[in-house]
């Protein structure tokens, strides 16, 4: 039986897409219990702000709430709109750490991600901001309300969509950025808060 087989041990790790980069699903990889504490002190204690965007001209503030957590006060632009990071917490630093042991990797910063519920989503994108290392690995943490994760090709338009549980892993890595778009979409059907963090690697500024 596949179910004996797998019991007590880690599920197995999914490749996403069949070319031109690599997206891993690792599952969940923070039991349901102790997700559900993180998920509630990641609520009460993150100082989540509202983000802000200017996008045609037009500056935006989004219903999603964003936070940004690093080793410095490093500043990071997208959409044209800068910000500071803040340092660390401990709860930031343990989640830090598991994504380094899955990805065998160092990250430098998290950006968080707020969704109310599913009238909130990100439109398709992909993590190339000038800030970050170039085809540098990010681990993305899900905890709350499940949500649906999709990717398409920059030029073969071909779509790969995943369910993300509550505390699992994605990571995101080699040239998925350069050629895939990602995108969370909106959803009726999903009416609680979802967390999320991207641990990236961030440029730092040579002297
Ligand atoms: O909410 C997510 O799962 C992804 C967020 C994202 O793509 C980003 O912050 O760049
Ligand atoms: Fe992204």
């Amino acid at each position: 039986m596949i179910d004996d087989l797998f019991a007590g041990q880690p599920a197995p790790v999914l490749e996403l897409l069949p070319f031109d980069g690599s997206v891993l699903y690792h599952g969940q990889v923070i039991p349901a219990v102790q997700a559900d504490q993180y998920y509630r002190d990641l609520l009460s204690d993150i100082e989540w702000q509202h983000d802000e965007a200017i996008i045609y001209g037009k500056h935006i503030i989004t219903k999603r709430k964003v936070a940004w957590y690093a080793d410095n006060p490093f500043r990071y632009t997208y959409s044209k709109t800068t910000k500071v990071a803040k340092p660390w917490t401990p709860l930031l630093q343990a989640l830090k750490c598991l994504a380094e042991q899955h990805c065998n990797t160092s990250f430098n910063s998290c950006l968080l991600n707020l969704y109310h519920d599913g009238a909130e989503g990100m439109a398709w994108h992909s993590d190339a901001e000038k800030e970050l290392e170039v085809n540098g690995t990010i681990a993305s943490i899900s905890l709350g309300a499940e949500r649906k994760f999709s990717f398409k090709h920059k030029t073969s338009k071909e779509t790969r969509s995943i369910q993300l549980e509550h505390g699992s892993l994605l990571v995101m890595q080699g040239e998925t950025q350069s050629h895939w778009l990602h995108s969370l979409p909106t959803t009726k059907k999903v009416n609680s808060p979802r967390i999320n963090l991207t641990f990236r690697q961030i440029q730092t500024v040579s002297p």
